[in-house]
């Protein structure tokens, strides 16, 4: 580590102006796309203000490596965001300090979020998938972000409650999407502002704003969450949320262990769906691509059955198409924020204690050194050069999600399942472009997306295991349960 002096610079950035620092310089939409314009200028580790905050923004794979990895110690606490995280959703494990608190509801998501339960999972993930296309065939002019949506309900109602696989309706996603929605106001741009100059929080109308916002959402969370948590502990089957309730850490109330089932929620139902509406959308894109992903799936998997887990070695171009996906678009572009616990010195400048740390994500994927003409979508380019360094899209170090082996393995078999199954076409003005970012997540359009049945064979098949499938999920979830090594009740 560099000696430490405060008379040592902070990293280079655009001129700040007294006060306000470089707020005016802050596009209202898609920030990385500037915070890359000062890294390209400045370095890799550039800084601006926003108010009386310092911001560093990182803007290469090597120097979030040596920062979030190497230097964990400093990096893995989270700003204080003082309308998300004192009103809006106070107590969410996301957004709380690098601290034992912290710690220890990590500790408890983790209990289940555990890479050792990924292959027991396989069944519930394959029979969502299973319902998903069923659905989808009979409903081909339908909304299919509902759709995708529903598939991620299906898959986590049934692991958080231990619910009949289908049982949730479209109208119960649908209500879970709007819950799901709401937080994101929280992370808004004009949210930022409050959290850049926080004596805004001292203006009575700012502050009864919070409080009503945090209030409201509250409410929500306890209703929605408290209600369905409650049943999960009645249902016989072994299920997640009835697992952690067991090994809630004593000193947790209530309402903290709400907030641990919230998050989860949260994050299972936001990012799946959103990373399969991006996969339908570059479908329809890109035609001459995705015709290589089937003629792929067609050889391995064929159209007489479903593609399974054990094909998915077999697959490398499906695998390469997503992670494109991934690349070009990544559903957190800025990825979520970090804050220095302590003054650190790197690469010749200071960063000091408290800044708000931005590992640019979008402009990592964007490096022209790395990914040879960054901004085509390219799935070849993985199959090229396999050691070409995957998209963080999980984040890094010791706050990197806990939920992305789970996620993993429901992207693939519904990916695999919906290229197997149908044809994605591009209706008239479709643009990836056009996806809609809500605060900072990427939340791509699918209207533009139209579905078809790929063949009668395909249909049949469907058909056929729509109906030979058992919704009761118990075996499979008291599987899991053994795996994490608890008594079941069946
Ligand atoms: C495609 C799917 C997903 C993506 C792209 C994604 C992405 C991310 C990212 C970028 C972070 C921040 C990491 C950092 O600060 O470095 C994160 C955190 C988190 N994710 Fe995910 N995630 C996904 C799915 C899930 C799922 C399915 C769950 C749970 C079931 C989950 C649970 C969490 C939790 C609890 C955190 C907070 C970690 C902390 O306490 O700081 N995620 N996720």
């Amino acid at each position: 580590m560099e000696p430490a002096s405060y008379s040592t610079p902070l990293p280079p950035g655009p001129t700040a102006l007294p006060l306000i620092g470089n707020v005016l310089q802050m596009p209202r939409s898609a920030p990385w796309e500037r915070f890359r314009e000062w890294n390209l200028k400045y370095g890799p580790v550039a800084s601006f203000k926003v108010g009386t905050r310092t911001v560093i923004i990182l803007g290469s794979r090597a120097v979030v490596h040596d920062l979030f990895e190497k230097r964990a110690n400093i990096y893995s606490t989270r700003p204080r965001f003082i309308v998300a995280s004192e009103y809006t959703l106070k107590g969410l494990p996301a957004l709380l300090p690098y601290d034992k608190t912290w710690l220890a509801l990590h500790r408890l998501e983790t209990t289940v979020l555990n890479p050792r339960i990924t292959p027991a999972t396989f069944p519930i993930h394959s029979m969502a998938a299973k319902c998903l296309l069923y659905r989808m065939m009979g409903d081909l002019d339908g909304d299919l972000a509902d759709h995708l949506h529903t598939y991620a309900g299906s898959v986590f109602s049934t692991l958080f409650y231990g619910t009949r696989m289908g049982s949730e309706t479209t109208e119960d996603q649908r209500v879970m999407r709007t819950i799901c929605v709401e937080p994101s106001k929280c992370i808004s741009i004009e949210h930022w502002l409050v959290e850049m100059f926080p004596a805004l929080e001292k203006v009575p109308a700012v502050a009864a704003r919070c409080q009503r916002q945090g209030d409201a959402l509250h409410g929500l969370f306890q209703r929605t969450f408290g209600s369905k948590l409650k049943a999960a502990k009645k249902c016989q089957s072994w299920n997640m949320f009835k697992h952690l309730s067991e090994q809630r850490p004593e000193g947790l109330d209530d309402r903290g262990f709400l907030m641990v089932i919230t998050e989860m929620e949260l994050a299972a139902r936001t990012t799946g769906p959103l990373s399969l509406c991006l996969f339908a959308v570059m479908a329809a894109l890109h035609p001459e691509e995705m015709r290589r992903v089937q003629d792929e799936i067609d050889r391995v998997v064929g159209s007489s059955r479903f593609p399974t887990f054990e094909d998915q070695s077999s697959l490398p171009y499906l695998q390469a198409f997503m992670t494109e996906c991934q690349r070009l678009y990544p559903l957190v572009p800025p990825s979520f924020a970090r804050a220095t616990s302590r003054d650190d010195f790197y690469m010749g400048f200071r960063i000091p204690a408290d800044a708000i740390i931005v590992p640019n994500q979008w402009a990592i994927n964007m490096d022209a050194a790395t990914y040879t003409n960054p901004k085509f979508f390219q799935p070849q380019r993985w199959l090229d050069d396999p050691s070409l360094p995957v998209p963080g899209m999980f984040g890094y170090g010791r706050r990197i999600c806990p939920g992305r082996h789970l996620a993993n393995t429901g992207l693939y078999i519904a990916m695999a399942s919906l290229a197997w199954a149908f044809e994605f076409a591009k209706k008239p003005g479709l643009s990836v472009e056009t996806g809609l970012v809500r605060s900072m997540l990427f939340c791509p359009q699918t209207d533009g997306v139209r579905v078809l049945l790929r063949s009668a064979a395909h249909g049949a098949v469907i058909k056929r295991e729509w109906e030979a499938m058992d919704p009761d999920m118990s075996l499979h979830l008291a599987e899991i349960g053994s795996v994490l090594g608890t008594k079941t009740s069946i």
